[in-house]
């Protein structure tokens, strides 16, 4: 057996195994993700992250192709072996691993780019932590209906891409929030072919204070069950509340989840509007595991 040194870290409770393998010789397979991530028999996690050069693998050839100077790539997997395009929690908490451990440098003002499957990504520390900037995003997956365990009746979601793919449900108070059991997975009609992560969302009262939307939310991840927070869940829960409240919505939100609170910020850029994903990146601590 050998061993893997990691680092246990989270964004707002979204927690994460992380482990330094730049040249890619560490391949973990999906059983071995799961026992990582098992919170009884393993460190417990809902994601594993490997930093590894994008030189080392496969996918990595299309990030640097998009920016060469995507040296190192995000090679995300939830807690049940499965890949994602994307983590937005992850993605911060993995800038801040870089970093501290002396494998990128970022100055004040300065981004940086990291390879994802859903393409390279650019992060910068801010006044909350880390913040994140996800590119664009596209109303994508329809408006598939939503059944969750607790809910009384089926409503319909909105899918939006965001790099993942996300069902936004609106909820009409915060105790239909809570009575949702999401430790099942919510049924969706139709199911998309690629799944989705599943987000609720209650508006907040007033929706719209000082010019921050405020939203609360909870979520059912696809390949990791009810996470306590779930960044790119959060910017879609944001983007889905601005459509729906149409004109005069704001750009900038506050999006409260189970294990704290994220910000959300959309922008206009040159190859039209982005989103990006801003709050703390933390350690938990240190370790070594047999795999
Ligand atoms: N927790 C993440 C999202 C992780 C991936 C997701 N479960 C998927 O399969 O797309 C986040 O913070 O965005």
């Amino acid at each position: 057996m050998a061993e893997l040194h990691f680092t246990k870290g989270h964004g707002t409770g979204n927690d994460f195994v992380l482990f330094a393998d730049p040249d890619g010789a560490v391949n973990l397979g999906p059983d071995q993700i799961r026992a990582l991530c098992d919170r009884h028999f393993g460190i417990g996690a809902d994601g594993v992250i490997r930093a590894v050069r994008s030189k080392a693998l496969p996918d990595g050839a299309a990030a640097l192709a998009e920016d060469a100077a995507a040296e190192w790539f995000m090679d995300y997997h939830n807690s049940d072996g499965t890949v994602s395009e994307m983590c937005g929690n992850g993605i911060r908490v993995y800038a801040r691993f870089l970093l501290e451990n002396g494998l990128a440098e970022l100055e004040s003002g300065q981004t940086l780019p990291i390879g994802t499957r859903g393409g390279v990504r650019d992060v910068q520390r801010n006044a909350t932590g880390y913040q994140v900037d996800l590119g664009r995003w596209s109303l994508d997956g329809g408006e598939p209906l939503v059944r969750a365990r607790g809910l009384k009746v089926a409503r319909p979601g909105l899918g939006i891409n965001v790099g993942n793919p996300h069902v936004v449900v609106a909820l009409s108070s915060d105790d239909e929030l809570d009575s949702a059991d999401l430790a099942w997975i919510p049924i969706l009609d139709p199911e998309p072919e690629a799944g989705a992560n599943v987000e609720f969302v209650v508006p907040g009262d007033p929706l719209v204070k000082d010019g921050v939307g405020h939203i609360r939310m909870r979520v059912h991840e696809r390949g990791s069950g009810e996470t306590l927070s779930c960044g790119t869940g959060a910017v879609a829960a944001a983007l889905a509340t601005r459509y729906w409240a149409g004109e005069g919505a704001p750009d900038q939100w506050r999006v409260e989840v189970p294990g704290g609170v994220l910000g959300v910020r959309m922008w206009a850029a040159e190859d039209g509007e982005h989103v990006s994903l801003s709050g703390p990146a933390e350690f938990s601590f240190d370790g070594i595991v047999a795999y």
